[in-house]
């Protein structure tokens, strides 16, 4: 079912920081930050050939991803995301598999414009699953 890798996603404590090292030191096409209101995190994008890097950071009070940094002040990898063809069959397919699937189960304007939604990561190996409608 779950198509192309579209990005892995990064918290970083420093996000000019983060943007600096994969633009001068990796070499790598980085966007602006972009806010995000409604998922808690402002985002650089990275461009590779073949896929994205999501350099996140909290934006906000409640950010889902603050707990995160708390327990990896220097930051780490925070999610995969895959492309589906279709984000409520693959919600459904989800659900009838036992996996859970976060927030209210409706998928939410992700970072591309596209539907997403997440998938706990202690039913993924522990990683967090984000899933894009292609
Ligand atoms: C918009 C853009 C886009 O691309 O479109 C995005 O991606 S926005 C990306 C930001 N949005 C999201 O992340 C939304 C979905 N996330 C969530 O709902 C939540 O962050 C969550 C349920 C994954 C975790 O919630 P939380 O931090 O309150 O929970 P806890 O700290 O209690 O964590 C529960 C257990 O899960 C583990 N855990 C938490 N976060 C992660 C993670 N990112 N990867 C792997 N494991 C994780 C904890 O270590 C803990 O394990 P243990 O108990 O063993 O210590
Ligand atoms: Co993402």
């Amino acid at each position: 079912m779950i198509g192309k890798l579209n990005h892995v996603a990064i918290v970083v404590p420093d996000l000019p920081a983060a943007t600096a090292l994969y633009r001068d030191t990796l070499g790598a096409a980085v966007s602006q930050p972009v806010d995000l209101p409604p998922h808690g995190v402002t985002v650089v994008f990275v461009t590779l050939p073949n896929t994205k890097i999501e350099l996140l950071h909290p934006f906000g009070e409640k950010s889902p991803i603050a707990g995160f940094l708390e327990k990896n002040p220097s930051g780490g990898i925070h999610h995969i995301c895959y492309e589906v063809d279709d984000i409520l069959a693959a919600r459904d397919r989800m659900k009838e598999q036992g996996a859970r699937v976060l927030g209210d189960g409706e998928p939410k304007i992700g970072a591309h414009d596209k539907p997403v939604l997440f998938l706990h990561p202690k039913d993924f190996c522990g990683t967090l699953v984000e899933l894009e409608q292609a």
